[in-house]
């Protein structure tokens, strides 16, 4: 995904709306993916839940934490972000898992 930059104009504040629309919109794209990330997640801690298997996967993490790294190497992103941004992410499923697995329900 690219955003162009708006037109530069000498109007330096509709330049400044012209970047805030962009952003609006991409934050709005994040929340709705993270919502789709959380609904199959929560599908995961069910299943885990109900089969026995653990809340957590290290294996699988340090794969996904390595895969990010180089997505956000070749995208210009800063690895050490991306990484910070899954391990936090992870922590709250993980902790939805648990609950999940101690009988509790599995709202947000
Ligand atoms: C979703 C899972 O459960 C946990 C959460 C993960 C995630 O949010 O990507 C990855 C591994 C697990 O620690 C899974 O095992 O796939």
């Amino acid at each position: 995904m690219t955003a162009d930059a708006p037109e530069p104009s000498d109007d330096p504040r509709a330049e400044l709306r012209r970047y805030r629309q962009s952003i609006d919109n991409i934050d709005a794209a994040l929340i709705h993916l993270l919502a789709e990330r959380f609904k199959a997640t929560q599908a995961v801690g069910r299943l885990k839940a109900a089969s026995g298997m653990p809340p957590s996967d290290p294996s699988r993490e340090r794969e996904q934490i390595a895969r990010l790294r180089a997505l956000a190497e070749e995208s210009h992103l800063d690895p050490e972000f991306a990484e910070k941004w899954f391990t936090f992410v992870v922590a709250e499923v993980i902790h939805h898992h648990e609950r999940l697995a101690s009988g509790g329900d599995d709202a947000e």
